[in-house]
């Protein structure tokens, strides 16, 4: 199942600086690791701002949000979620 996520990112403007490069830095390890598994297909920042939207390619709704719900900036994030099914014009085979 595929959906297109937005995601933005509010970190507080005091937080901790080192705290924030950590949040950071693990979820870009988290994120890298689920792009190699091919669940989050797509990531693009969207220009001129803290956010991104991505494709994930999942099992169930449940995947997304469990999915979802383990990245270190989720408690941070304003999350957007629309599912995708497969145009009837699409000529790409990896469109499901
Ligand atoms: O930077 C972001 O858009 C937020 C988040 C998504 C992937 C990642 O490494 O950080």
């Amino acid at each position: 199942m595929l959906f297109h996520v937005k995601m933005t990112v509010n970190l507080p403007v005091d937080m901790n600086p080192e705290a924030a490069a950590k949040l950071k830095a693990d979820e870009k390890a988290l994120a890298s690791r689920l792009q190699e598994q091919g669940k989050w297909r797509h990531l693009w920042r969207i220009a001129g701002h803290y956010a991104n939207y991505s494709v994930f390619d999942v099992d169930s709704v449940q995947e997304l949000h469990d999915l979802l719900m383990q990245l270190p900036l989720f408690p941070y994030m304003a999350i957007e979620i629309d599912a995708m099914c497969r145009h009837p014009s699409s000529i790409r085979d990896d469109d499901r």
